[in-house]
């Protein structure tokens, strides 16, 4: 059939204009397909004589042949294992910075399979819901004791869950930034199953929950910042709020506020008021305010989320994206705002959020059912723009402010229990309101645990020590 074709080659003529094939007058087809058809023709008898007469060709095509059906059934498993998979298997995928993630992590190596993975990471720094394996090495200077925990970060293991196999695998992929900084690491956990396990994802979840669910230790957990989202930087011994002394009832009312905030989510759901509460707490440096933020967290069982708005790789994205992501149950705490802005500008070039930036990320949606609670502290309210701080981003002002006589008079109490009443007034009345912080005393009185007598003798000295430079405190001292 070919051969009967004419051969040969012709030039084609031009066409006019953006004539389609089927456009072509009949002849110009004709020569086309003729051209085509003699060119394969060529080609065709070409090799054909090629092989025909050369021994080193016919090799060559044999161990082409070869090779590739070498490849082809080489990959063959690897392919029908992944047409397989895809047909008839399905994966669960859990990212590292999702909340789901420390449940399924906890859950997975609690199961008696969990022992078999074999790539294992060993952190200081933990989180209980991790799961692994806890080793106590010691007790550090405090006696409190020292731990590391063995936790999976890679390999796979096969385990029955519900009546259905589970292929469960941890693993760990290292983030670079620009200029390949090296940035962390992304955890995720994959699990593996049969299509018609699909069901018992839900209780699979459940499960995981439940085994964490309800396991406060009391500690508050303190988390910073990972690119997009938050990762637990340290567990601390929450602080006892009776341990702190305000003036007044600057704590109750505190307390009382946060309390009524996180009883009351149905009420904001119904009257339509986006689920969050900020607070602002001001006053000179050392007074209780980060202290105040803790023993919080550690009364209501939140974590806190520690955000430095100064640094220079906070974007104002980056902040909305942090703030949409926060952990559960957690407040968000942002230190120092004045050292940020002074009104509406950046204190130093470095600081990238936009002032428009921060108010927005405010304002944003409140993160999931959790809603948000912002703290923001300061030891200079006068610096601060009143868009920042106005209610709706910082509802509750709360001044904490240099101690008062009984300010002082609470943490003699709280050192020494047993000395009379009519001491520790004296003591504290030697003391001008509002002149030295909650810091100073307590350093002062953490200096002579355990020697009142010291402390009796060096109130004085210690008092007009720390009021250099305040003539009107130290006449009003002496008087
Ligand atoms: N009202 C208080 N009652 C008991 N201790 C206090 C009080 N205020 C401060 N302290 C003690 O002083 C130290 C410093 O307190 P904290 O860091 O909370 O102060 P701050 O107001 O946040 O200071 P800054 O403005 O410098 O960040 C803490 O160790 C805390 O125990």
């Amino acid at each position: 059939m070919l051969d009967a074709l004419p051969r040969g080659f012709s030039m084609l003529p031009s066409f006019p204009g953006s004539g389609r094939l089927t456009t072509l007058p009949g002849t110009v087809m004709d020569t086309l397909i003729n051209l085509l058809a003699t060119t394969w023709h060529d080609i065709v008898t070409t090799l054909h004589r090629t092989l025909a007469s050369n021994e080193l060709a016919q090799g060559g095509l044999l161990l082409g042949a070869l090779g590739a059906l070498a490849a082809t059934l080489r990959t063959f498993p690897g392919r029908l294992w992944e047409a397989f998979k895809n047909r008839f298997t399905l994966t669960l995928d859990v990212q590292g910075d999702d909340h789901a993630f420390p449940w399924l992590a906890a859950w997975l190596a609690a199961q008696p399979v969990g022992r078999h993975l074999r790539h294992l990471g060993v952190v200081t720094r933990f989180n209980e819901h991790m799961g692994g394996q806890n080793l106590t090495l010691g007790t550090d200077r405090d006696g409190d004791a020292v731990h590391v925990r063995l936790v999976p970060l890679g390999g796979q293991v096969l385990l029955r869950y519900r009546g259905h196999w589970v292929l469960a695998r941890p693993s760990r992929e290292r983030r670079d930034g620009q200029d390949r900084k090296f940035l962390g690491y992304t955890h995720a956990l994959t699990f593996r199953m049969f299509a018609s396990a699909r069901n018992v994802i839900p209780q699979l979840l459940q499960d995981a929950y439940d085994f964490t669910a309800g396991r406060h230790d009391g500690r508050v957990e303190i988390h910073v910042p990972e690119y997009q989202g938050w990762n637990l930087a340290e567990r601390r011994a929450a602080r006892p709020l009776s341990s702190l002394v305000y003036d007044g009832d600057v704590l109750q009312r505190a307390r009382g506020d946060l309390a009524a905030f996180l009883a009351d989510r149905a009420w904001y759901a119904e009257v339509g008021i986006p689920y969050r509460r900020g607070y602002l707490l001001h006053g000179p440096p050392g007074n209780g305010k980060s202290s105040l933020v803790a023993a919080l967290a550690g009364e209501f069982g939140l974590g806190v989320c520690i955000l430095n708005l100064a640094t220079p790789e906070l974007s104002d994205d980056r902040l909305v994206a942090l703030l949409s992501n926060l952990p559960r149950r957690a407040v968000i705490l942002l230190e120092d705002i004045d050292a940020v802005f002074h009104g509406r500008a950046p204190r130093t070039p470095s600081v990238k959020l936009s002032f428009n930036g921060l108010l927005n990320a405010l304002d944003g949606v409140a993160a999931g059912e959790d809603g948000r609670v912002t703290f923001m502290t300061t030891n200079h309210l006068e610096h601060l723009d009143a868009a920042l701080i106005r209610p709706g981003r910082a509802d509750v002002h709360v001044f904490l402010g240099n101690a008062s006589r009984a300010q002082v008079a609470g943490m003699l109490r709280r050192f020494w229990p047993d000395v009379t009443e009519g001491v520790v007034r004296e003591l504290a009345h030697r003391v001008p309101d509002g002149a030295v912080s909650m810091a100073a005393v307590q350093e002062f009185l953490l200096a002579r645990r355990g020697d009142f007598d010291a402390v009796q003798r060096d109130w004085n000295a210690w008092l007009v020590s720390v009021h250099k430079g305040c003539p009107t405190k130290l006449r009003l001292l002496s008087a």
